[in-house]
Parts: C-alpha cells; sequence; structure tokens
C-alpha cells in the first residue's frame, strides 16, 4: 500500500466542462495526476490497466474539446474508460471497480449519463455511434457522436460492417482509432501491419514534423470541392488509406500523447466536419508506468499490485487452472495427432494456446478478434481432415451462433469446441457471463456437450474430442482452479452419452453437470451427516442425455435435483423436457433444476454469486431438503450446525 498520489489540480476537477477553461499546460498536469490517480486505484481493485494508460491524454483532450455528455463519447470494449470515469464524476467510486456493488469494469448506461453507450465485448463503437448519429439527424439535434476504438478492436469484421454503413450514408460521425499496435497479445493480421505501414510512412513522419500547418489546414479540407481535392491529392501521393475508400475522411496519424496535436486536430475535426471522419491517433499501451510499459502484454489486465515494484499479487492455490489444464492436454494430444490444430481469436494467453504455439506454431492459430471467422475457418480446416480445436471464451461463441449453426453443425463437421469461462466470471460481470453456452448449443442438433466436473474430467474431454471425428463435439469449463484432484497421466476417451454414477443413495439424487460438482459433493456428505446419503451422478453428457441413467434415478428417488452453471435452457432444462415427455414427472418424484437465474448478475466475487444464485453447498442443501418437505426446524438446523461436514 502507497500513500494515495498527490493531485492539486485533479482535485478541482468535478466536471468535465471544467477542463474546458485550463491552459494547455494545467491540462498537461491533470493527464499527469489523472495517470497517477489511476494507477494507484487500480492497484488496489485489480482490472484493465494498460489500456486507460494509453489514453490518458485522449481523454483529457477529448472532454476539454467535445461537450459531454451532450456529445456522445463510446468508448469501445470500455476497458479502457477508467480514466473517464475519474474525470466524469466517478472518481469517489474509482477504488470499488469491478468489487460488488462497485463501478463497473466497461462503460454502462446505468452507472452514469457520461457512458452513453455500454460495453464489454469489442467493436460495437462505430455502430452504435452511428446509430447515435442518425438518431440526432432526425430528430434535428446538433451534436457530436465519437467512437474510440481499438487497433485489436478494429480488427473485427462488425467495425467494417459499420464503416461501410456510416460511409456511404456520408453519415456526421467521428471516429478515432487508437492504434497502440497492442490487442491484449500482440495484434495479428493484415489489418495490423496496414496500420503499421501508415505509422511509418511518409504521412506520419511528415504531420510529426509538421502537425502545425497540418491542423491549420484543416477546416477547409471539410468544404466541397476542397476536400475532395485534397484527399484526390493525398491517395495520389500515398495511395489513399483503406479508411478513405469506405468513405471517412482521414486525418493522421497523430500523437495520442501529445496535448499539442491532439487538441487542435480534435477541435478542428469538431468543428469542420460534415461526413465520416477517421482520426487515426498513436498510443502506447501502458503509457506512463514503467512496469506496465516494459511487461509482454503491457499490463492489460493485473490483479492487485505493488505500484513501487509492479508485482501482482498472486492468489494461492492448490489446483492447477482449468485453463493449463486444457492447454496441458490438448499438447499432449497434439504430439499424438499432427492433425490437431488450435484457433483463437485474440485470445491466446487467456486460452492457454500461448503454450500450445510455443510448441506448435503453424499449427496455431490467432485471427485477431474474429469469433465468427474463427469458427467458419476451423470448419474449413475439419472439412479437410484437420482436428480443429476452437479454444473460446464462452461469452464470445455466442458471436459467432450463426457459424456454429450454418457452417459447423448442419455440415456435420468435427470442430472441437473448448468453451473457457463458462459460468460466472466474477469481476468482468454481466457482459462476460458464459452462461449461456449449454442453452444456445443444446438447441442445435448434432453437437456433443460436455461439462468438465472437475480438472481430471478435462483431461478426458480433451481427449474425447480429438478422438472424437462424427461432428462438432463442445466441452465447458470455467474460470479459476480446479477441485485438486488427482491428475491422470493421460486423459481417457469417455463413452459418448454416458454419465457416470459416483455415490448411491437416496432419497435425494444430486444430478451435477459441470464443475458445480465439489459443491455436489461437500452438500453430499452434508446431506449424508443428516442421515440422507442421497445418491450422486456427474452427469459428463448435456448431449446425447444419458436417458437410461435419468430415467433409473427418477424411478428410484423422491427429489431429484440437477445443478449446473447455466442459464434456462441448458442441462436441467433438457432433463426436464426428457422426464416429462417420457411420463417420469407424472409420479412422486420431485424435480428441482437449480441454475443461474435468469437475471443479469452484476459484477462480484465468484464465491459470492453462486451463492446467491443457491449453487452452493448450502444452496444445494436448502433445495433438496425443501424438496423431500424437511420442516423449518431441520433447515436451519442442517445449515447452522458446523460440526456436521
Ligand atoms: C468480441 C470480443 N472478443 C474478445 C474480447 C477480449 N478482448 C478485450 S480487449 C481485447 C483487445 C482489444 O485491443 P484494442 O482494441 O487494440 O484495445 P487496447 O487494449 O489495445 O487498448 C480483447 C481481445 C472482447 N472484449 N470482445
Ligand atoms: C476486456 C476483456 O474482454 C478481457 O480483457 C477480459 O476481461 C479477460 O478476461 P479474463 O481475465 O478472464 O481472461
Ligand atoms: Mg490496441
Amino acid at each position: 500500500m502507497t500513500d494515495k498520489p498527490l493531485t492539486p489540480v485533479l482535485d478541482t476537477i468535478n466536471d468535465p466542462s471544467q477542463l474546458k477553461g485550463l491552459p494547455r499546460e494545467q491540462l498537461r498536469q491533470v493527464a499527469d495526476e489523472l495517470r497517477a490517480e489511476m494507477i494507484d486505484a487500480v492497484s488496489v481493485t485489480g482490472g484493465h490497466l494498460g489500456a486507460g494508460l494509453g489514453v490518458v491524454e485522449l481523454t483529457v483532450a477529448l472532454h476539454a474539446v467535445f461537450d459531454t455528455p451532450h456529445d456522445r463519447l463510446i468508448w469501445d470494449v470500455g476497458h479502457q474508460a477508467y480514466p473517464h470515469k475519474i474525470l466524469t464524476g466517478r472518481r469517489d467510486r474509482i477504488r470499488t471497480l469491478r468489487q460488488k456493488d462497485g463501478l463497473s469494469g466497461f462503460t454502462r448506461r446505468a452507472e452514469s449519463a457520461f457512458d452513453p453507450f455500454g460495453a464489454g465485448h469489442s467493436s460495437t463503437s462505430i455502430s452504435a455511434g452511428l446509430g447515435m448519429a442518425v438518431a440526432s439527424q432526425l430528430e434535428g439535434k446538433k451534436r457530436n457522436v465519437v467512437a474510440v476504438i481499438g487497433d485489436g478492436a478494429m480488427s473485427a469484421g462488425m467495425a467494417y460492417e459499420a464503416m461501410n454503413n456510416a460511409g456511404a450514408m456520408d453519415a456526421r460521425l467521428i471516429v478515432i482509432l487508437n492504434d497502440n499496435d497492442m490487442s491484449i497479445a500482440p495484434p495479428t493480421g493484415a489489418m495490423s501491419a496496414y496500420l503499421a505501414r501508415l505509422v511509418s510512412g511518409p504521412v506520419y513522419r511528415g504531420v510529426r514534423k509538421t502537425a502545425k500547418q497540418i491542423v491549420e489546414a484543416l477546416p477547409q479540407f471539410f468544404h466541397e470541392p476542397a476536400r475532395r481535392t485534397e484527399e484526390f491529392a493525398r491517395s495520389w501521393w500515398t495511395g489513399g488509406t483503406l479508411f478513405e475508400e469506405l468513405g471517412f475522411y482521414y486525418v493522421g496519424p497523430i500523437d495520442g500523447h501529445n496535448l499539442d496535436h491532439l487538441l487542435p486536430v480534435l477541435e478542428n475535426v469538431r468543428d469542420a466536419q460534415d461526413g465520416p471522419i477517421l482520426v487515426h491517433v498513436v498510443t502506447k499501451k501502458g503509457k506512463g508506468y514503467a512496469p506496465a510499459e516494459d511487461s509482454a502484454d503491457k499490463y492489460h489486465g493485473v490483479s492487485k499490485f505493488n505500484v513501487i515494484t509492479g508485482a501482482q499479487a498472486k492468489a494461492p492455490s492448490n489446483a492447477p487452472s482449468y485453463t493449463s489444464v486444457f492447454a496441458s492436454t490438448l499438447i499432449q494430444e497434439a504430439e499424438r495427432d499432427e492433425r490437431i490444430v488450435a484457433v483463437t481469436a485474440a485470445m491466446p494467453s487467456g486460452t492457454g494456446l500461448d503454450k500450445f504455439g510455443e510448441l506448435f506454431a503453424s499449427r496455431t492459430f490467432d485471427v485477431g478478434i474474429a469469433e465468427q471467422h474463427a469458427v467458419t475457418f476451423a470448419a474449413g480446416m475439419a472439412a479437410e481432415g484437420l482436428k480443429p480445436f476452437v479454444a473460446i471464451y464462452s461469452t464470445f461463441l455466442q458471436r459467432a451462433y450463426d457459424q456454429v449453426v450454418h457452417d459447423v453443425a448442419i455440415q456435420h463437421l468435427p470442430v472441437r469446441f473448448a468453451i473457457d469461462r463458462a459460468g460466472y466470471v466474477g469481476a468482468d460481470g454481466p457482459t462476460h457471463a458464459g452462461n449461456y453456452d449449454a442453452a444456445y448449443l443444446g438447441a442445435v442438433p448434432g453437437i456433443v456437450q460436455m461439462a468438465a466436473a472437475d480438472e481430471a474430467e478435462l483431461r478426458h474431454m480433451v481427449a474425447t474430442a480429438a478422438a472424437y471425428d462424427e461432428g462438432p463435439i463442445a466441452f465447458r469449463y470455467p474460470r479459476g482452479d480446479g477441485l485438486g484432484v488427482d491428475m491422470p497421466a493421460r486423459g481417457e476417451i469417455l463413452p459418448i452419452g454416458k454419465g457416470r454414477l459416483v455415490r448411491q443413495g437416496g432419497p435425494i439424487a444430486l444430478i451435477s453437470y459441470g464443475t458445480r460438482f465439489g459443491e455436489v459433493l461437500a452438500a453430499a456428505d452434508k446431506l449424508a451427516a443428516l442421515g440422507l446419503a442421497p445418491t450422486v451422478v456427474d452427469a459428463r453428457f448435456l448431449k446425447p442425455l444419458d436417458e437410461e441413467l435419468i430415467a433409473r434415478i427418477a424411478r428410484e428417488h423422491q427429489v431429484v435435483l440437477t445443478i449446473e452453471e447455466g442459464s434456462i435452457g441448458g442441462f436441467g432444462s433438457h432433463v426436464a423436457t426428457f422426464l416429462a415427455r417420457n411420463g417420469l414427472l407424472d409420479g412422486k418424484v420431485k424435480f428441482r433444476p437449480l441454475m443461474i437465474p435468469d437475471v443479469f448478475t452484476e459484477q462480484a466475487s465468484q464465491d459470492a454469486m453462486y451463492a446467491a444464485a443457491g449453487l452452493d453447498r448450502a444452496g444445494i442443501v436448502t433445495a433438496a431438503l425443501e424438496a423431500l418437505g424437511a420442516d423449518e426446524t431441520l433447515l436451519k438446523t442442517a445449515l447452522a450446525d458446523k460440526t456436521l461436514p
């Protein structure tokens, strides 16, 4: 813990409009203090650090030039918006970032009028901004709409869909391309190489030398026909930019840490625009904090850390993370089968595929923030006999639903989906919760769906997926560490569609799907201590469902619970449908599906989320006893008695 930084000028800013009156020297001071304040705040909360550090000057300049919140300022992804939050009335809560009941780690409409559009997933800002620009135009309101999008986010198709539309409409929209030559990992692809060429080309070098001249000349460019003439001249000289071809007026690249460059350019763009403009700003991710600048990922996302040394706090753990088990097992499988290839959409470290890539560089594909493409690209490889594993967060696979249905499932292509961050993810909150994959994949015919009960089971599931060639197969596992079980040296190939009976008991049966299994076992111990030792099943498969096992359980028990870390429509819903269709709910059995409630859950610790959803030991015991008809006293005693397991 360090002393809070001294921030005398920032302390006087309660509203971004106050920036307008400040001389440039003072704005620089605000930027420096803002950076110090942000570093200090994130050192206490953890969160996304590098991206925010890189846009400190840009944030100050945007608020100094534009009239927010009347002018709409949209931050793509929203992970870089902490300085914006500090300047827009949320400084007093900045040390609650990403905590329960605290500020969101992203922009949120509900949080502030200065956040006109919420985010978390990338590449939505230009579309949203265009919608706002058109709405203002139709309502006859004069306002500027500014979308700030990173070079990584600019790799996603959605950004181009929006620019294509905006260019054709000649909409009044300003896009700031924040080019720090980084995604979470170094960016990949031709677009990234293209931006690097623009930055290293004569225009940037020229602008750096003669920013003043360019700025002075800018306004006249926006008046036809001078603007077109100037564009033509620049295109002829530089070969034109892709953005110009899409109908944007392109300004830049300019130095995004230099207020002398930023302020006049933004002022001119604000005053003179009459169609879509793209301002190409060059920044450094992690700027101004040496440990961030020096680290490979520029401190994209950090846990709490020591401000002086930059050392991050590591949570103690007795078990490997699910991600690392997935990666090490895939490596094992790939050593034996050279047809195994791996695909990530800009998340090599998050999915563990960075480790795979170190060993199998030519079999690892980082396609950029392009989940739709990742899935169809994998389908193409599968069509030619390769064994692609698409390692993807549950929440981001949502982007590629049509590709899963149309390109993979209908063609029965054996694409393997390694679905990481399945279930609650904690601090990233509702935008990143991986709650829906079991439901949305479960609606599609022909996809084998598994959920790992623990890290050993995950190892088996990776092996099973590697061996399965009949069609698509998916396995899900959560954010965080395993249960600490013994690990088999190699994964076994599981019989498709078969669950495992873990404990035989009664009259209660607990059917677990996924890693709530640890809490299910703990709940079973508690029930056993009350003389109600239940049957415990690890379902392993949602599809095909082990109908024989489930029918038997339903016939032999008074109370059947399913427990899963997923939404309605998932495992419990499939079991309910099966039981109802077969008349198995018409008799004495009481069926209770425990699942994530049908609400967007705000950020908190994962454990707090499980408890609130009734997916922890206490919740499971309570649900089981209530279904059995236990009286209040027994219920209360069971939960209060600390001598019971
Ligand atoms: C659809 C989607 N896929 C993946 C991510 C994960 N993600 C968050 S930030 C990020 C990198 C963004 O890079 P860039 O836009 O350049 O912003 P920077 O962090 O460099 O400021 C990625 C891949 C996401 N938020 N949304
Ligand atoms: C902003 C974003 O989408 C990512 O940075 C995400 O927060 C990473 O999540 P993990 O920390 O679970 O990898
Ligand atoms: Mg970037």
